[in-house]
């Protein structure tokens, strides 16, 4: 098999978690050592923190890959990796702006969004994907004799599993010609909302199962109930129909919260929801028993959050 490469995530010198996932993905189908490519402007921390993931890094740094711009950063990438590559990112915004092209210009395979990896036979890798929305998973086989990129769901696969590969070696390399028809502009941050439902320890989550505007006061009430260490917060939908402030949204394309208990009310457990969800106990109330969440929720309780909702809260009431 070709060398594996794994496209680490960072920002401000702190690996995304998805660089420990990778690692460990690319454990469950080879024994050889992987390299970590770490790409940007004054890497030194980051390519660091990835030393201690991976037995190699490479480390690219050069002013032109300073900003997440997946054309500049794909020529940086094919200057250097050899032929037959086979390559693994994360599914995330980047990675899905910057894997497919990859895979044409390497010539190989690409497979989108793996959330689990069976292992490979000779050149043959075998992985897992889901279809309408996780109620289905398909097993795919993916020919790697030519190269192949394949992007991994954020939080599918376990970090703990590759721990142990550390002490690797760093190497820089030269970005080269990345001249790219694409200009990045600028990073806009989003105005801060009315809370910070990062910092906190309960999270009432609605989703569009509370049907109506007027319902969301019943998981505010809920959240005052709790007290004042929880917060409530929503899926997207939420958020699309302006019923929530967007600082309020939990996601790939909203907050990352690290709650103590996450409560999954009417939200069916997309990838793009689940994966702002970093620990915690999850516990989901859904009415549909066959909602996707409940796969991965700790505790499942099948219920209609209008009156599970407002009963929970006159029970803590009462305490
Ligand atoms: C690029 C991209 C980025 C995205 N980023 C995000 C993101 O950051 N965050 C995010 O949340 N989504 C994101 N999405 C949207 C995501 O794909 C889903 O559409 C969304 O998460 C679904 O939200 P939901 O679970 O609230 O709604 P639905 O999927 O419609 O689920 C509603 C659930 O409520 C249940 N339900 C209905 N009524 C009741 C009731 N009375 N009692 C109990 N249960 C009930 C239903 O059974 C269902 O399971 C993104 C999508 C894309 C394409």
């Amino acid at each position: 098999m070709a060398t594996v490469y794994a496209f680490v995530a960072h920002s401000d010198g702190v690996l995304d978690d998805s660089a420990a996932e990778l690692a460990a993905a690319a454990k469950k189908f080879t024994d050889a050592p992987v390299t970590a490519i770490v790409t940007g402007s004054g890497v030194d921390a980051a390519a660091a923190k990835a030393a201690e993931l991976f037995p190699a890094v490479w480390k690219i740094d050069a002013a032109e890959l300073a900003y997440p711009n997946a054309e500049v950063v794909r020529k940086a990438l094919l200057n250097n990796l050899d032929a037959g590559a086979v390559v693994l990112m994360a599914h995330n915004t980047f990675g899905m702006d910057l894997a497919p092209g990859l895979a044409v210009k390497i010539g190989g395979a690409f497979v989108a969004d793996v959330v689990d990896i069976e292992g490979a036979d000779g050149d043959t890798l075998k992985v897992i994907r889901q279809e309408y929305g996780g109620v289905v998973s398909t097993h795919v086989t993916v020919d790697m004799s030519a190269g192949a990129v394949v992007t991994i769901r954020p939080g599918a696969v376990a970090a703990e599993e590759g721990a142990a590969a550390a002490g690797g070696a760093i190497e820089a390399k030269a970005a080269g010609d990345v001249s790219a028809k694409r200009k990045f502009i600028e990073i806009r941050e989003p105005e801060a909302g009315d809370v910070d439902i990062t910092k906190a320890e309960v999270l009432v989550s609605i989703g569009r199962g509370i049907e109506d505007q007027d319902n969301i006061e019943l998981a505010h009430e809920l959240a005052k109930a709790i007290g004042s260490q929880a917060e409530v917060a929503c899926s997207r939908p939420i958020v699309d129909a302006k019923w929530m402030d967007a600082s309020r949204q939990v996601g790939t394309s909203g907050k990352t919260v690290k709650p103590k208990v996450y409560l999954a009310m009417g939200i069916s457990g997309s990838f793009q929801h689940m994966g702002g969800i970093k620990g915690g106990v999850i516990i989901a109330v859904n009415k549909n028993p066959n909602a996707p969440i409940f796969q991965v929720a700790n505790v499942g309780i099948e219920a209609d959050i209008l009156e599970f909702i407002p009963e929970l809260t006159e029970a803590l009431g009462d305490l």
